[in-house]
């Protein structure tokens, strides 16, 4: 039996639910999910074994216009995987409807070299009149349209039984039981930043960054000692973050520890900090510091 391996890069506008069937499909949580668009700013990679098949998903962050220096960063790095990839796998939200930047970025795709995987989530939440109409838009971009929820987990089967032939001849990238490459570095600081959203992201549009400054094992202990600064632009967002008496950085920090506890698998003491970087977004500089690497 041949062994077939491959990169499948997951893209689409934010909020389609990228993260939520890159989850779907690894089964471990490794990618951020969150009501608020362009939460994927990392690319968080996912490794899906199968006896005879190794996929390697890259989840790419949204593909939109950007606003900002981190804007562009983001675009740049969707952009550099969806090429670097053996198939591109696009998602689209039959919730909010295939939109004018959807058919920009599925046709920028269509015209592109690597073959192109459409599927349409969340179908559990509307009819089937919609599903259809929906579908036809997709299909001018592509042969086949899988329907999927990533949230129900339906129509996942057909869809990796599909993706499977675009892997090639090839070694297994990474060990059968790994899950992702990400650096736990990383990974705690994503967890961080996704429980600070849920909580407080209304108030805080997109102004936090996380860093992670220490990771280290307690030997022999099985314990994790953390130590993460959260940014933010403005002293009242400090204010928002930290909140009365300290509870809300108490409640963002104690559920980011119950994920981390989860994923490594051992006893994490994590200490989280609060700091106004005014601007930060904007400075590329500080975004490098931050972790963000252009080079990926
Ligand atoms: N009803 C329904 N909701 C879903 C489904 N998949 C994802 N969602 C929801 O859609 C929202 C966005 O999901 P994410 O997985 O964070 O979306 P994303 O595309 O990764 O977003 P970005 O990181 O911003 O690019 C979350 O509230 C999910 O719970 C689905 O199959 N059905």
């Amino acid at each position: 039996m041949d062994f077939k391996s491959g990169f499948i890069a997951l893209t689409g506008s934010p909020n389609v639910g990228k993260s939520t069937l890159l989850n779907a499909l690894i089964g471990t949580k490794i990618a951020i999910v969150s009501k608020k668009p362009q939460t994927t700013r990392n690319r968080i990679t996912g490794v899906l074994t199968g006896a005879d098949y190794q996929m390697v998903f890259m989840d790419t962050p949204g593909l939109q216009s950007p606003k900002n220096k981190l804007g562009e960063f983001m675009l740049k790095t969707a952009e550099q995987t969806a090429r670097e990839v053996d198939a591109v796998l696009f998602v689209a939200d039959a919730k909010v409807g295939v939109r004018e930047k959807d058919e920009a970025a599925l046709s920028r795709l269509a015209a592109s070299e690597v073959p192109l995987v459409i599927a349409l989530n969340k179908i559990d939440a509307v009819d089937e009149a919609r599903i259809e109409e929906q579908e036809k838009i997709l299909e001018k971009y592509g042969e086949k349209v899988f329907r999927i929820s990533a949230a129900e987990r339906l129509g996942l089967a057909g869809l990796i039984e599909h993706l499977k032939c675009y892997l090639i001849e090839g070694p297994m990238y990474y060990p059968a039981d790994m899950v992702t490459d990400q650096p736990e570095r990383v990974l705690a600081a994503e967890f961080i930043r996704e429980k600070a959203l849920k909580s407080i992201g209304k108030e805080i549009p997109h102004g936090i960054g996380v860093v992670v400054e220490k990771i280290e094992r307690e030997a022999g202990k099985n314990i994790t000692h953390i130590d993460a600064v959260i940014y933010c632009e403005k002293d009242s967002h400090k204010g928002i973050i930290i909140g009365a008496g300290g509870r809300m950085l108490k409640k963002i920090a104690s559920a980011a520890r119950a994920d981390m506890q989860l994923l490594f698998g051992e006893k994490v003491f994590l200490q989280v900090w609060v700091k106004v970087k005014p601007d930060w977004r904007n400075k590329l500089l500080v975004l490098r510091s931050l972790g963000y690497d252009e080079r990926q």
